[in-house]
Order: structure tokens, then C-alpha cells, then sequence
């Protein structure tokens, strides 16, 4: 077990100290902004839990995905490896609200065997999400990571998503979903490919 396995998400994630102060004075500021009373009774800590959150949304930016990949085990299996429907939240970088959903990720181990733990598949989804971003760059990170980590012989990520910012401002479409995909090496094989999508989409 490495030292990751042991370090939950938090504000010093990767030895980054978040700046809460400064969140908390921003916040209070943007209270200010919106014509609130920051020091009414239900607001004066707001500005503090904003940061501890802020801390935790961010806490992926700190984190090392080569450390997250670390362990590996050498199993005999050449064929593909699919970890789906895994949820998570990330933060829109464009406004700073939340975009939802669930990633599916699959990889075929390289020549050499490398298999990483099925729950570092999650925790490298998170370490990216926990970021602001947008859809299609974390799918990327995702897909990037276990190619330069893991060596296998493809790899394929899934990512579906509702953003906050369709749905609750702006346009205002509640439910729509954005789908984004990443292949690479022999994933990208139409057969190979269509087996994963399969296994993807069968719910
Ligand atoms: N490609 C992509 N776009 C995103 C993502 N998250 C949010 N967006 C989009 O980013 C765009 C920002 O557009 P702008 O015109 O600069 O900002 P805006 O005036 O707030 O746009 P509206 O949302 O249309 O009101 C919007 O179209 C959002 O839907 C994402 O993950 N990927
Ligand atoms: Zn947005």
C-alpha cells in the first residue's frame, strides 16, 4: 500500500496549502456583491465553509497521478480490464459550478502485465475531476495517465455528465448530457472498440 492509498482528498492534498483565508475574504466579498449581510446570524461562518469546500473541490490539483498509479501488480490477463458507471462531481472552469456524472474506464494490460488496483481507476478519477475543468480535458487526463502509467496495450474512457451551467443558468437544459470519449492504441480497433462500448453501454 503506498502513502496515497492512505491520504484522503483534502485541502493539503500533495503538500498544497489551500489558501482558506483568502477564499473566506473573497466570499464575503461576493456576499457583500449580491446586496447580502454577511454577518446575519445564518452567514457568518458561510464564508469559512466556502473555503474548507473550495479546499476539498480543489484538492485534486496537488495530487500526483504517477503516485496514484504506483502500485501495480503483474496478473496474467491480456484482455480487457473495465471499471464503469464510477460517479463523481467536478467543478465547470468556466463557472465555477458543478458538472456531474459517471466515467467508465477500461484498459487492456501491456505485454509486461502491469494491472493497477480496480479503486486506483476511481482515485484517478477524482484526482482529475477535483480541478476546474471542462468535460472533454478530463476525459483526456484520464485516458493520458494510464497510457504513460500503465503501459497497456489500449485504453478507452467514458465520461457522461450534466453541467450546472445548462441547467441551472444560461440555457437552461436540466438533463441534458454531454458524452465525451478518449481511445487509444488498440482500443481504437473497431472490433475492440465496439466490444468496450458494449460492455460500456450495457447497463
Ligand atoms: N466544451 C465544453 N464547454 C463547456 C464545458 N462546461 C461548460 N461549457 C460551456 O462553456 C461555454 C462558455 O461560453 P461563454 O459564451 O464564454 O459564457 P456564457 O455567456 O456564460 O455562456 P452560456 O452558458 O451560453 O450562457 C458555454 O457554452 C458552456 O456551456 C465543458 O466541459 N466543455
Ligand atoms: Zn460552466
Amino acid at each position: 500500500m503506498t502513502d496515497i492509498d492512505e491520504q484522503p482528498l483534502t485541502a493539503t492534498a500533495g503538500g498544497f496549502e489551500v489558501d482558506q483565508p483568502r477564499i473566506a475574504r473573497a466570499v464575503r466579498e461576493i456576499l457583500e456583491a449580491i446586496g447580502e449581510d454577511p454577518d446575519r446570524d445564518g452567514l457568518q461562518e458561510t464564508p469559512k465553509r466556502v473555503a474548507k469546500a473550495y479546499a476539498e473541490f480543489f484538492a485534486g490539483l496537488h495530487q500526483d497521478p504517477a503516485e496514484l498509479l504506483g502500485t501495480t501488480f503483474d496478473i496474467e490477463h491480456d484482455e480487457l480490464v473495465l471499471v464503469k458507471d464510477i460517479p463523481f462531481y467536478s467543478t465547470c472552469e468556466h463557472h465555477l459550478v458543478p458538472f456531474h456524472g459517471t466515467a467508465h474506464i477500461g484498459y487492456i494490460p501491456g505485454r509486461d502485465g502491469k494491472v493497477t488496483g480496480l479503486s486506483k481507476l476511481a482515485r484517478l478519477v477524482e484526482l482529475y475531476a477535483r480541478r476546474p475543468q471542462v468535460q472533454e480535458r478530463l476525459t483526456t487526463q484520464i485516458v493520458e495517465a494510464l497510457m504513460a502509467h500503465l503501459d497497456p496495450r489500449g485504453a478507452i474512457v467514458v465520461v457522461e455528465c450534466e453541467h450546472l451551467c445548462m441547467s441551472m443558468r444560461g440555457v437552461r437544459k436540466p438533463g441534458a448530457k454531454t458524452v465525451t470519449s478518449a481511445v487509444r492504441g488498440q482500443l481504437r480497433q473497431p472490433a475492440t472498440r465496439a466490444e468496450a462500448m458494449s460492455l460500456i453501454l450495457g447497463k
